[in-house]
Order: C-alpha cells, then structure tokens, then sequence
C-alpha cells in the first residue's frame, strides 16, 4: 500500500521541478572571487555550448542605468562592495530566464551570500545543475581588476578590498554548501584565459550541441 500512495508525490515533483516561464531549465552557477574570469569564461561556454548569460553584475548595472527606483540604492552597495537584497537581484534573472527562448543558462555572480541562495531556492525552486568555482589569489584577481578598464565604480583599490572582504565571508560559505552536496566543479583560474576555458571545455562536454 504504501509504494501506491507514495507514487504521485514522487512524480508530481519531477513535473515541477526547474520549471520556469513555463519551460524546463538548466542552470549552472559561476561563481568565484571579483575578478576570477567568470564574465569571460562565460562568454566562451555561450559561444561553445549554446547557453544564455545572466550575469547578475551586468543585471544591477542595466537596472541602475534604466532609471529604476532602486537605482540609488544598487549603486551604493556596488560602491561599498556590498550584496544587493536578493528581491531585487532574483526579480531581474526570473525576468530574463522567462523572456529568454532558452532553456540553458550561466547565472555568473549570484547566489553571491546565503540570502540569495536560499532566497533564489524558494522563490525560483530551481536548484543548479552544478556550480563552477574560478578558483584564484586575490593578488591576480586585483591586478586583473585594476586593468580592467570597463569604466567601473567598483574597480579601485578600495572598493576592490572591501569586495574581497565579502567574498570571503559572504560567498564562499556558499560554495561551501554546494561542495558539501558534491556540486562545485572547481577550476585553477590563475592560468591564462584559453588555458582556463580548456579546463571549462571538459566540464561542459555533457551540454555540447548535437553534431548536424
Ligand atoms: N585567465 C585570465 N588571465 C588574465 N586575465 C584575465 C583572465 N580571465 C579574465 N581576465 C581579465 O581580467 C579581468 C576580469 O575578468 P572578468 O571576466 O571580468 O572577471 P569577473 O567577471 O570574475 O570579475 C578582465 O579584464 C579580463 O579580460
Ligand atoms: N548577486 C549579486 C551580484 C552582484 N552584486 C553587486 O554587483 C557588484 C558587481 O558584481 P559583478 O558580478 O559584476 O562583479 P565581478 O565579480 O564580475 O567583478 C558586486 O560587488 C555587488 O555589489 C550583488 O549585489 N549581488
Ligand atoms: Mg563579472
């Protein structure tokens, strides 16, 4: 009697399970220090796997730009290192995961603290399909900031520590979590760029595109 009963409950999760806008989707998280590559390692996987990039940085930065109310409040956390409330940064990649027509996506810079984790986990109840770690010392990832020249707020020696300072105690307790489910998929990203994405190459291989 009890398998019978069980059954439905078994099968109605797999129904629901990482539906959103009406689609089934897949996510990977990209995660790792300010600095680390994600935004460029994305750009390849997008370029080599077909997935679509959300990168909740880019997200922030267009919502500022846009005029929106919270504008002001954005921008002062960006300058101050500091993690955006997870309605606002959740609100902006449900958005796009359902204007999108894929169903692959790189969510690069988020969950960046356990609010937004949990917060993503309960509102979305998308849980990823594993979690890319750019593993790199903060000497490299600030000389690559420092050289980074996109006009940023946020790329100056100041704001660059007190965004380490968060990192440390605010984000990798998240892919602590995730490692302890055995999700993370740690990558050396000290190495140069095309060294890098050969490692990414490997990881992504399951999600190449069918040959033609
Ligand atoms: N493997 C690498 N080696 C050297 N420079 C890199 C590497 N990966 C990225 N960069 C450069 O470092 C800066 C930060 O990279 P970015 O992809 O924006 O990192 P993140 O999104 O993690 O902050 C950019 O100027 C980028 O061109
Ligand atoms: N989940 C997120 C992601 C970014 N942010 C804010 O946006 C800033 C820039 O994020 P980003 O991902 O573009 O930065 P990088 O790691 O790419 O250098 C962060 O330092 C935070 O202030 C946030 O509040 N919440
Ligand atoms: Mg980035």
């Amino acid at each position: 009697m009890g398998t019978v009963v069980d059954a439905p409950a078994v099968v109605a999760e797999e129904v629901t399970e990482n539906m959103l806008g009406g689609k089934k989707v897949t996510v990977v998280f990209v995660l790792g220090g300010p600095g680390s590559g994600k935004g460029t390692q994305c750009a390849n996987i997008v370029e080599h796997f077909g997935f679509t990039h959300l990168s909740a940085g880019d997200l922030l930065r267009a919502e500022i730009k846009s005029g929106s109310e919270n504008g002001t409040m954005i921008e002062n956390m960006i300058k101050e290192g500091k993690i955006v409330p997870s309605e606002v940064t959740i609100k902006l990649l449900q958005e796009a995961i359902i204007k999108s027509e894929n169903d692959k996506f790189l969510i690069d810079g988020f969950p960046r603290n356990e609010e937004n984790r949990a917060a993503f986990e309960n509102v979305t109840k998308i849980s990823p399909a594993f979690v890319l770690f750019f593993d790199c010392s903060e000497e490299e990832m600030e000389r690559r900031l420092l050289g980074r020249n996109q006009g940023r707020v946020d790329d100056n020696i100041e704001t660059i520590k007190k965004r380490f300072k968060t990192f440390v105690e605010s984000s990798l307790p998240v892919i602590e979590h995730y490692n302890s489910k055995d999700k993370v998929k740690k990558i050396d990203a000290a190495k140069p760029i095309l060294e890098v994405f050969e490692d990414v190459k490997a990881i992504f291989a399951p999600y190449a595109p069918k040959a033609e």
